[in-house]
């Protein structure tokens, strides 16, 4: 797909938004710059979607975040984000505001955790092709490579398990079946950076159920794009990560142009 393969409507928003004096590009990163692939550590952002974000960051007045459903430490790994960039982890439990790392779970909340960790580790335990990802709020149970029987079945167990411990929060995403002992949101990590930015603009990107919460807390200034197909509270839909870039790259270009 190329710039002009992009919606009419959809270039002309991009361009408002290019315009703004504080700019906050805050994006997903699983199915939103990076392809979904098998295993959550092979996960790379695209290079066209990378490079646009490092020329974005250049620019004055114009701050990149990621807000992903994955732990902190797992996005500052498979993302190789730059120093400067902000960073929401576990789907707005974690922050990583220019340096420093914030998570202050209580011992209760902790041991809440590890005693989930085991209780879903147990109950994945006789599933061919399903892992427990940890996280530090919760884990999440993989079904990606299962098929559609074994997934059920699996996830049926895991919410069983879950349902001793109680007030856990239940996301779901793509073939993950996540619990946690936290229920912020990426709506609330969205609104936190828009206030350590001062941004007058934020651009949010997600393909998933819980970049929803995120699409929600948009204003008029504002734009949201959708990856893929579902409903979705965002105005923008494009088909794939590689549009995305697309997006990234038309921002980045047109930005600087109006900063040269
Ligand atoms: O909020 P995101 O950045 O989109 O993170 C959502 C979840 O991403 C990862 O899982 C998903 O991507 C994997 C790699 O492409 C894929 O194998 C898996 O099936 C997807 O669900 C990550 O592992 C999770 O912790 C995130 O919650």
């Amino acid at each position: 797909m190329s710039v002009v393969d992009l919606d009419a409507g959809l270039l002309q928003a991009v361009d408002r938004l290019a315009a703004v004096p504080s700019l906050l590009i805050a994006l997903d990163f699983d199915g939103t710059i990076s392809p979904v692939v098998d295993s959550p550590e092979a996960a790379r952002a695209l290079p066209e979607a990378a490079d646009a974000l490092r020329r974005l960051a250049a620019l004055p007045g114009t701050r990149v975040a990621l807000v992903s459903g994955r732990s902190l430490e797992s996005l500052e790994r498979v993302s190789d984000a730059a120093a400067d960039t902000l960073l929401v982890g576990s789907h707005g439990v974690e922050v990583r505001l220019d340096g420093a790392a914030e998570l202050t779970l209580t011992p209760e909340e902790r041991q809440r955790a590890d005693e989930l960790r085991e209780a879903l580790e147990q109950a994945a335990d006789p599933f061919d092709d399903v892992w427990v990802e940890v996280k530090p709020a919760g884990s999440a149970l993989h079904t990606r490579r299962a098929t559609d029987d074994v997934r059920e079945r699996a996830e049926r167990a895991a919410s069983a398990a879950a349902e001793r411990f109680a007030g856990l929060t239940t996301r779901r995403g793509k073939n993950v079946l996540e619990f946690a002992v936290r229920s912020e949101t990426k709506g609330q990590g969205v609104e936190r950076l828009r206030e350590v930015t001062g941004a007058d603009a934020v651009l949010f990107a997600g393909d998933d159920v819980t970049d929803e919460d995120a699409f929600r807390v948009l204003g008029e200034t504002d734009l949201g794009l959708k990856v893929g197909e579902g409903d979705t509270a965002a105005a923008y839909r494009v088909d794939d990560p590689q549009s995305v870039a697309r997006v990234l790259e038309r921002l980045a270009d047109r930005r600087a142009a109006l900063n040269s």
